[in-house]
């Protein structure tokens, strides 16, 4: 009988810290835990260290080699001793937005950005942050910010700080890393050269900042103080990919605090309307991706709008004879596709008939499903076969998701058994690197049946919500409240 060998991998994302140890060679579940974050745009880091001490407690006796998966573009702000200089701005603050249109433009337009780094940034990504920090400090904003602005002396992501602070030997900002897929969200990266553009770090910021080195793929960064090797790491789309073990013709579809929908190619893309993001995965190879900022929390929110649990609203939701007409269109947060950061929800076709909560659901429901159906598409102009839609996220437990994303998507839709796939992918690399071997360990991924696809107007629904979009797309695109 061969001996068990334990490895851990970690969720890192917008609502909580996640982590799962592993049988190394099957990828058995053994021990879970969970721990929230704070809520907010802007988040001390140390947050992140305290939920990973309160998630893994009790869970690392003989663990052997842990990686770290996180949201990916948040700008963590380091000094020369390492310390953090400012709350990390996250991937889902959007006050970004003005930086990025100037960004844009002083590189030459999308184009230009889509042929430098694979895609064209939109508010999320970590160069626009920069030069939000910068021009804040500039116009006199909060001395926490004027002080970040002199002080800053490396930038990293959430993953990137996350496994330096693993690390038992760690010095200042000394041998920090990152991965590909990670870095390809920087705004700084390039996937098809492998090279960093510092050049853009110095157009967002005026001066360069250290960056972290991009480590292979199964390469060993550390060790813990508790013994285990440390492996790379990757950003959370990136560790869901490797997770699923996604293969050619197969998109996810994730429904956590952000909607993103995502496919391996062995190809990079480079897509100027900005609506593809060309990433990098974990394996070397690609990662186009489509993200929106609205998705779980649609439903969340208009359950608590409804006065429903969860539960009751998915219910509702399901078993309405149909939205009737009613378009949500669900940007709530602002939105990053279609790029509309400024942008509020909307509500349209309220008449007394629709104005019910079982049909306030169900359009709900829909309006999610519409802006991920965008999402599939853009995928399929670049050229991505799209055979099976893989569901994943808190969000994909709803029943009512499941019945209608078949026919609104467009495609045969698989329901991997609720799982953190994030933190199983990070848990999948730190067996590779613990294996030494050229490839990652094969990993079954159970596939559980998801609710029975309920037959909808999808062609009707789909234009209805474009409809309502191009015509309010003028109003939307307006800062809200002038
Ligand atoms: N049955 C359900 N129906 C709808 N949403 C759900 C359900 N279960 C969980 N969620 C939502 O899933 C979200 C968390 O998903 P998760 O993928 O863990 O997000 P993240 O990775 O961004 O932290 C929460 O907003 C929660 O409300
Ligand atoms: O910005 C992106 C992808 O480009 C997001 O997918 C973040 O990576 C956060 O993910 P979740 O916390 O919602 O899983």
């Amino acid at each position: 009988m061969t001996e068990l060998r334990l490895v851990a991998g970690v969720d890192c994302s917008t609502q909580a810290t996640k982590v799962v140890v592993c049988d190394a060679e099957t990828g058995a579940v053994l021990r879970e835990g969970r721990a929230p974050h704070p809520d907010g745009t802007q988040v001390d880091p140390e947050a992140w260290w305290q939920a990973w001490q309160i998630a893994s407690d009790g869970l690392l006796d003989g663990v052997e080699a842990v990686a770290i998966g996180g949201q990916q573009h948040g700008m963590v702000l380091l000094d020369d001793s390492g310390e953090v200089v400012h709350p990390a701005v996250l991937w889902n603050d959007t006050s970004s937005a003005d930086a990025t249109t100037e960004l844009i433009a002083e590189l030459g337009g999308p184009e230009a950005w889509a042929e430098a780094i694979g895609s064209v940034p939109v508010p999320s990504f970590t160069v626009t942050k920069l030069r939000w920090l910068r021009d804040e400090a500039a116009r006199g904003a909060a001395e926490v910010r004027r002080d970040a602005a002199r002080r800053a002396a490396a930038v990293v992501l959430p993953h990137d700080w996350m496994t330096h602070r693993l690390a038992a030997d760690r010095h200042g900002i000394e041998g920090i890393t990152t991965d590909r897929g990670d870095a390809s969200g920087t705004g700084w990266w390039s996937p098809t050269t492998n090279d960093y553009r510092t050049d853009l770090v110095e157009l967002a910021f005026g001066r360069q900042l250290a960056l972290p080195r991009v480590a292979g793929p199964a390469e060993i960064v550390g060790q813990t103080s508790f013994g285990a090797a440390i492996a790379a790491g990757t950003g959370d789309n990136a560790a869901a990919a490797l997770g699923l073990d996604l293969q050619p013709g197969d998109v996810a579809v994730s429904l956590g605090t952000s909607g993103t929908a995502f496919a391996r190619s062995t190809h990079p893309t480079a897509d100027p309307t900005g609506l593809v993001a060309g990433f990098a995965d974990a394996t070397g190879e690609y990662l186009p991706l489509v993200c929106t900022l609205n998705a779980a929390r649609v439903m969340s929110a208009t359950a608590q709008m409804l006065g429903l649990e969860l539960s009751a609203f998915d219910e509702a939701a399901l078993t309405s004879p149909g939205s009737d007409g009613l378009v949500l269109l669900p940007f709530l947060d602002g939105e990053r596709t279609p790029d509309l950061p400024h942008s509020t929800g909307l509500i349209y076709g309220l008449t007394r008939a629709t104005m019910q909560p079982a049909t306030m659901a169900r359009a709900a429901v829909e309006g999610l499903l519409c802006g991920l159906a965008d999402a599939v598409d853009a995928l399929r102009d670049q050229g991505l076969p799209v055979q099976r839609v893989l569901l994943l996220g808190g969000g994909a437990r709803s029943r009512a998701v499941q019945a209608l994303a078949p026919a609104l998507l467009g495609a045969e839709v698989v329901l991997p058994e609720p799982a953190e796939y994030v933190a199983l992918g990070a848990a999948r690399q730190a067996a590779w690197a613990l294996s030494g071997a050229a490839t990652p360990p094969t990993w079954q991924i159970p596939v559980g049946k998801p609710e029975p696809a309920i037959t909808v107007d999808a062609t009707t629904i789909r234009a209805n919500y474009e409809q309502v979009l191009n015509n309010t797309r003028p109003l939307l695109a307006q800062p809200y409240n002038q």
